[in-house]
């Protein structure tokens, strides 16, 4: 493409971009989106017509089956455009569509939404490099409170700002962003949960969420009501920053509710929805002359922003009348001169779509859209995050105290056992209490460790969708590093068990026999979780888990070998016994405990036959003597299936929501 006096000329195509949107008035008079001038770098957004569907879900007690549509239109044809420079205030009534179009907008609606329409950024179409070009700051902030503030900016300046930084250029910026936001003083403060161990005030919780989302400077944000909850002095700080952003030439499209006067002044542009629909669009005065027109004058006692929602609300008992307000006010401006003013920014923006299309050219090619931050590698994005989960379940108080005790009572029951069965000998009665105490390994292993986790997923999952949709990670370098987290519990764990307790009970002396056991048991905690850890990836919460988990651990019980013998299961259910890591353990156990005995007391009276050799006792539980390394291997298999399976699992629900 090249710009020649005013035309972008392609191959084959001229198309006139003389005339720029900013050369057109309203009526003689500058109103809208002509007055601002022209930026040389910056992001130009638009949209048109654009329809956004949601599926409706039917109650339990809806009865009206004529009514049953399985989508509901929640923004109708909507266009507009925001230029660089600019601090636009999207203001409606609550229910108005505000959010679900700023989803629209920053491509990440939720899955089941459907978008109709065209959305263009810098006349190329949106896509998913949209989610790393813009930032978006939330309504509801998300964190890992156990961080403090620095750490987490560190994380995400690791994650976010491009791959290529150095470290001096990264902690510079998380320097200059804790001065900006007032951050400084708090900076090695927790960020704590509201509502347990809340460490950061409402304020400073927004404003780490908006830091967070401006590391990279990104020069298009969307921020769904950042002043929500905060005092007027932080409420306007908090604008004065988006403001001193636009100034330097960034976009800016943010939802506001109830701002002050002062406030609502400092915003550039005004965007109004009702009833998914635009109301207006263009200067805060132009507002007020286009409602004045319509005969609804502001009252010079009222704030401007509380009229524009009280004219545009929907008024319980008056639904008629509101609505009938609402569309006269919205037909009228969709042929106001207001409009032509947007639409001929729209048609401008389209008219270089056209133009890049018909030259081939894609986001990239455009120097603007190299700018997007390179992404870290697989590696830095996992070990961050395995960083970010030790940090936190080493600190995270619900996760540590629960640690805690469950050490304390992990420790109190391996003595419990130890006491009872010291007595165990090697004859004919200490068979089955040998046999007894090692399947008592498997379960003590097993239970905590399987249940243990099921939390991990449900849990973080809110904050894993937003950092997953905000391109931060890869859904596979989150689920590795939640499993490496897990192993150095799921190790020392095991061996403490083992070294109260199998000194105590009168197994093999030999370190062999015990460092075996210690391995056969660290491979079964880790088998284990590894089973709950698909549980808690692949369902929402923890009673749909235990729904499902119950049974499926009940089975595994039984086909441990113990309660059993495994050759006389019925077929159809037979199977099961080869995902059964209680059968592997039991047997290596076994195996480990008996291959080199051979003689074991006869103390039965005549006749009553003995079992007199350790293979017999093998054989006995229909183990075989040569499967140790097979036994190893196979709870190897199980441990990287039930995590392939989660995290598929993981990856489906996060691609679906
Ligand atoms: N995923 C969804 N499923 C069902 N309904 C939805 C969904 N998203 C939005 N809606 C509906 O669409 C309408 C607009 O919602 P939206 O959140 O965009 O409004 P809003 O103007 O941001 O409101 P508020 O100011 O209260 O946050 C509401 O009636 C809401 O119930």
């Amino acid at each position: 493409m090249w710009l020649l006096s005013g035309s972008v000329v392609t191959l084959g195509l001229k198309v006139n971009i003389q005339k720029q949107p900013e050369d057109y008035t309203a009526s003689g008079k500058h109103y809208g989106y002509g007055t601002w001038g022209h930026k040389q770098e910056g992001i130009t957004l638009t949209w048109q017509e654009l329809s956004v569907y949601v599926p409706q879900k039917k109650g339990w007690f809806q009865t009206d089956y004529s009514q049953h549509r399985p989508f509901k239109r929640v923004l109708s044809n909507v266009s507009g455009a925001v230029r660089p420079g600019s601090l636009v205030a999207l203001m409606g009534a609550s229910g108005a569509g505000k959010s679900t179009l700023m989803n629209a907008l920053a491509h990440r609606t939720p899955g089941g939404v459907v978008v109709d329409g065209e959305i263009l950024v810098n006349g190329h179409r949106v896509n998913s490099a949209m989610t790393s070009l813009a930032g978006y700051v939330h309504q509801d902030d998300l964190f890992v409170g156990s961080l403090t503030v620095k750490e987490h900016l560190t994380f995400m300046t690791r994650l976010r700002m491009d791959s290529t930084s150095s470290h001096k250029q990264r902690q510079a910026r998380v320097m200059e962003l804790l001065k900006d936001l007032g951050l400084l003083k708090v900076q090695n403060t927790r960020i704590g949960i509201p509502g347990s161990d809340k460490s950061l005030s409402g304020g400073e919780r927004k404003r780490l969420a908006f830091a967070t989302e401006i590391l990279t400077d990104p020069p298009l944000l969307f921020c769904d009501e950042p002043t929500t909850g905060l005092d007027s002095y932080n409420a306007r700080k908090m604008v004065k920053i988006m403001k001193d952003m636009a100034s330097r030439g960034k976009t800016i499209l943010c939802t506001i509710h109830q701002p002050s006067s002062e406030v609502f002044m400092m915003f550039d542009k005004l965007l109004l929805l009702a009833e998914g629909r635009v109301a207006y669009m263009g200067s805060s005065v132009g507002a007020l002359e286009f409602l004045e027109s319509l005969g609804h004058k502001c009252p010079a006692t009222f704030n401007p922003a509380d009229y524009y929602i009280h004219t545009l609300a929907v008024f319980p008992g008056h639904e008629a009348r509101s609505r009938e307000r609402i569309r006269r006010i919205c037909d009228n401006f969709a042929v106001s001169a207001y409009c032509k003013d947007i639409d001929i920014t729209i048609q401008y923006q389209d008219n270089i779509k056209i133009a890049n299309m018909e030259c081939g050219s894609t986001y990239k090619d455009e120097p603007f859209f190299s700018k997007i931050p390179k992404k870290p590698g697989w590696l830095v994005q996992w070990w961050w995050l395995t960083w970010r989960s030790l940090v936190d379940s080493y600190r995270n108080p619900a996760i540590h105290s629960i640690r805690i005790m469950q050490k304390n009572c992990k420790c109190l029951i391996a003595l419990l056992i130890g006491i009872c069965y010291t007595n165990v000998q090697v004859n004919q009665a200490g068979i089955q209490d040998i046999e007894g105490v090692l399947f008592i390994f498997i379960t003590e292993n097993t239970f905590p460790s399987l249940y243990g986790v099921l939390n991990i997923f449900p849990q973080e999952m809110p904050l894993f969708l937003r950092e997953y949709k905000n391109g931060i990670y890869r859904s596979d370098t989150y689920y590795l590093s939640k499993m490496i987290s897990l192993i150095p519990g799921f190790i020392v764990d095991p061996l403490v068990f083992c070294l109260i307790c199998y000194w105590m009970v009168g197994l093999q002396r030999h370190f062999y026999h015990f460092a075996m056991t210690v391995l056969i048991t660290i491979f079964t905690a880790n088998t284990a979780s590894a089973c709950g850890s698909m549980f808690s990836a692949m369902f929402e919460s923890i009673p749909y888990i235990m729904l499902f988990l119950i049974p499926f651990d009940v089975v595994l019980l039984i086909s441990g070998g113990l309660f059993i013998n495994l050759t006389t299961m019925p077929w159809f259910i037979g199977w099961v016994k080869y995902l059964s890591w209680f059968m592997y353990s039991n047997e290596a156990l076994t195996i480990t405990q008996w291959l080199d005995v051979t003689n074991i007391t006869c103390e039965m009276p005549p006749g009553v036959p003995c079992i007199h050799t350790g293979k017999q006792v093998i054989q006995e539980y229909t183990f075989d003597p040569s499967h140790l390394s097979l036994d190893f291997g196979l709870m190897a298999v199980l441990y990287c299936c039930f995590h392939l399976l989660g995290f598929f699992g993981l990856h489906l629900r996060a691609k679906r929501k």
